[in-house]
């Protein structure tokens, strides 16, 4: 629980993820990120348990990409303190973040286009021993592209774009896997496809952390929601309340549900 600096952002109520674990897989203290005069990310006391799949929403400019660029390492923080499964992540370079659980999928897909789906997948699995023919069939399978696997990238549409990125992530078996508004410019059916990957995932195992501005896929994927404005978290507690709560309503969900 966060002990809020700033005198407008309120209590934040006890976490509890999935109902069967509370421990906690990554956890903020204090975490801020400044740009010149503007303060990103204030101050930010922030825990995600193991298992859990955790929406973070909030107005744009409210701090949340910027947030998730500090756990991965590309920005460093100002002031604060990370840890990501015991680990203390400020001791950590981006890549040794990934070799420790991480992954990161950003909002636009960084995938090869020229390459095939397979080809694709092969590339994160290059720097590893893992029996590769293994993991491929069980990704192409998980991420339901196995029929594709021949096919260049480019000529994917755009939600199967984003499933061979997450699945690119999945070969390396996270357990820990963001993602930044993994829906942006889909179709309904897309949406769900993805949610069912998640969810699939996350029945495997993985705990999520997820940016997303698409309500009705965050009812879909999520227990726990964490609200950011103006870089600190304002509120985070089970999605119905956090639909119901009026002051999220009146800076966030008025524009977006
Ligand atoms: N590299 C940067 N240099 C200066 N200011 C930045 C930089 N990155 C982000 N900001 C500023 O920090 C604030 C938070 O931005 P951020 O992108 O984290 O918000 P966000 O919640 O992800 O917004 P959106 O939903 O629009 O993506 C904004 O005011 C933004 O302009």
């Amino acid at each position: 629980m966060s002990t809020p600096q700033d005198p407008n952002v309120r209590e934040q109520p006890a976490v509890a993820a999935t109902g069967t674990s509370r421990e906690a897989i990554l956890s903020t203290k204090g975490l801020t990120k400044k740009f010149g005069g503007l303060t990103a990310v204030d101050s930010v006391d922030f825990t995600v348990d193991k298992g859990e799949i955790r929406c973070l929403i909030g107005p744009n400019g409210a701090g949340k990409s910027t947030l998730l660029e500090l756990i991965t390492g590309q920005l460093s923080p100002t002031d604060g303190d990370m840890y990501f499964d015991g680990i203390d992540l400020s001791d950590l370079e981006p890549h040794e973040r990934m070799d420790a659980g991480i992954s990161v999928k950003f909002q636009s897909p960084h995938i090869y286009e020229s390459l095939t789906v397979e080809q694709n997948l092969r590339v994160p699995l290059n720097r590893t021993d893992r029996d590769i023919d293994v993991v491929l069939e069980r990704t192409l399978d998980r991420i339901a592209l196995a029929e594709k696997a021949d096919e260049p990238a480019s000529d994917l549409s755009h939600g199967e774009k984003q499933r061979l990125e997450i699945g690119m992530a999945v070969t390396l078996d996270p357990t820990f896997m963001i993602l930044d508004e993994p829906v942006a410019g889909m179709s309904v059916d897309e949406t769900d496809d993805i949610a069912e990957l998640i969810r699939s995932l996350h029945d495997d195992g993985m705990t999520f952390l997820v940016v997303e501005h698409d309500m009705e896929f965050v009812r879909k994927i999520s227990e726990q929601v964490t609200v950011l404005n103006q870089g600190s978290v304002l509120t985070q507690g089970p999605i119905e309340e956090i639909e119901a709560d009026e002051e999220v309503r009146r800076i966030y969900l008025g524009e977006n549900a």
